[in-house]
């Protein structure tokens, strides 16, 4: 991890640069792979698991059969785990639903607004190097509450041409059974123009790697929506004195051993406590199964030793990272500026990976510097908005006269005219 010390911000800026290949090599890749599956649908889905996942699939949708089994292979332990993690998500997100608002905003005009759920929705639930069922959860969970209509769930094949039992368990927990076995740009490309076996959908969630994200974003100019641009994880820990180095480097780990294009940051106020921190990253690193892709990551990372608080956090803001632990003394003060991030962790108790799976906050969020123009998953994301009016004659003749004189400012003639032959109609009786 390079180690930068009060850097300017011409310095830090470069350095912080995520490692993300660019789009448009990306995309390179994934737009022909787009193409084929719109051209050639469930055969194409089949070859490119062959290419890709090393892995033939006879059927791509996954049976009840299978669903079952898969069951019954999860331990009660895990099992447990998972419930209790739904719970919490549930009533984190239950929360997030809001009433139906209705207001008569002056006499004889009333203004509605009603949430209604996206019908058709599609999850993608990334699979490559781990197989995360934990996003199961929390793609699921608010599309139930949301009340969508039909919900697929892609996710890539493993070795054995299977889909992990606990992602299966998960999708049963929360009802999903249209389940299709495939990953990366192709099933996103299943989703957004529809295949024999995947339905087109009209909004994909759920976070992926590069090649998935690119495939969203290639979505949104085929007409579908998409929840945000989610790629490779990413943590910035803001730590000072009260900061235990131990638990601080445990927190960077978490995020490194997602993948090699991960990217975590330290920022802290003092060398000493730099160097204690980066020693604890060496010590927990030679204990972990997945080092090798941690270690990678820490290539891309950097510790940043800002002794002045606002130029951390100014810092902090421009970075606009995906997960932001705070672990200082005026955590209030600090938790206060913060404008730009996806997930914030408060204090020594509240490890990153609480948020990942059962705290009760999603922990599908905007990668890459997204999280200062985009949210997280939420209720919200599976929600569209319709706004509703019903104005009585009386209140037509209250707001129509300023509704004439904007329309003749604005030179157009038929709108006044949907007003005055109106207003005309309620004189004569
Ligand atoms: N931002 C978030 O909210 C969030 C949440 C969870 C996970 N993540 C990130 O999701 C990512 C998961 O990535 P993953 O790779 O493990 O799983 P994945 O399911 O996203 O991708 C696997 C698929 O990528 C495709 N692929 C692999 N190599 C390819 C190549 N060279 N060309 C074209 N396609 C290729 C294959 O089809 C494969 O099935 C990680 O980067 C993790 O950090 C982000
Ligand atoms: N940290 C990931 C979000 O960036 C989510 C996750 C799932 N499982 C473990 N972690
Ligand atoms: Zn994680």
């Amino acid at each position: 991890m390079k180690v930068l010390v009060n850097p300017n911000k011409n310095t830090w800026k470069k350095e912080l640069e995520r490692p993300v290949q660019k789009m448009k090599e990306i995309e390179k890749i994934v737009k022909p792979i787009m193409r084929k599956v719109k051209r050639q649908g469930d055969k194409a889905l089949k070859k490119f698991a062959l290419e890709y996942d090393h892995v033939e699939i006879d059927h791509l949708l996954v049976s009840r059969d299978e669903i079952r089994m898969a069951c019954q292979e999860v331990s009660q332990e895990l099992k447990d785990a998972l419930l209790q993690a739904k719970e919490n998500i549930e009533k984190f997100h239950q929360l997030q639903e809001t009433p139906f608002l209705i207001t008569e905003i002056m006499e004889g005009v009333t203004c509605m607004r009603k949430s209604v759920p996206i019908q058709k929705v599609g999850l993608y639930v990334p699979g490559g190097t781990a197989p995360l069922f934990s996003t199961v959860l929390m793609l699921g969970i608010p599309a139930n509450i949301a009340g969508c209509e039909e919900i697929v769930l892609c996710s890539p094949p493993n070795a054995e041409g299977k889909i992990h039992p606990a992602i299966l368990y998960a999708a049963d927990l929360v009802g999903i059974n249209r389940i299709v076995k495939s990953g990366g740009a192709q099933a996103i490309a299943a989703m957004a123009y529809g295949t024999q076996s995947v339905p087109k959908v009209d909004k994909i969630f759920g976070p992926g790697n590069q090649y998935v994200t690119a495939a969203k974003q290639l979505a949104t100019k085929k007409g579908v929506a998409i929840d945000m641009p989610a790629g490779p994880s990413e943590v910035l820990v803001y730590a000072d004195q009260s900061a235990v180095p131990e638990f601080v480097a445990a927190d960077l780990l978490s995020q490194a051993e997602h993948g090699v294009d991960s990217q975590v940051v330290l920022v802290c106020n003092n060398q000493k406590l730099c160097k204690k921190i980066l020693k604890a990253i060496e010590a927990q690193l030679e204990t972990l199964p997945r080092q090798k892709i941690a270690k990678k990551a820490l290539e891309n990372s950097v510790a940043v030793v800002m002794e002045e608080q606002e130029k951390a956090i100014h810092l902090i803001n421009e970075y606009a990272p995906e997960h932001l632990i705070i672990s200082v003394e005026n955590e209030e003060e600090v938790v206060d500026s913060i404008f730009n991030a996806g997930s914030v962790f408060i204090g020594n108790f509240t490890p990153e990976s609480a948020g990942d799976y059962a705290s009760g906050t999603n922990h599908t969020l905007p990668t890459n510097g997204y999280a200062k123009n985009y949210s997280g998953v939420s209720l919200d994301s599976f929600l569209k908005k319709i706004t509703y009016q019903k104005i009585t004659a009386e209140g037509l003749k209250k707001l129509g006269p300023a509704i004439e004189i904007m329309a003749e400012n604005e030179h157009l003639a038929a709108h006044k005219q949907a007003v005055s032959i109106r207003l005309e109609y309620i004189s004569k009786q």
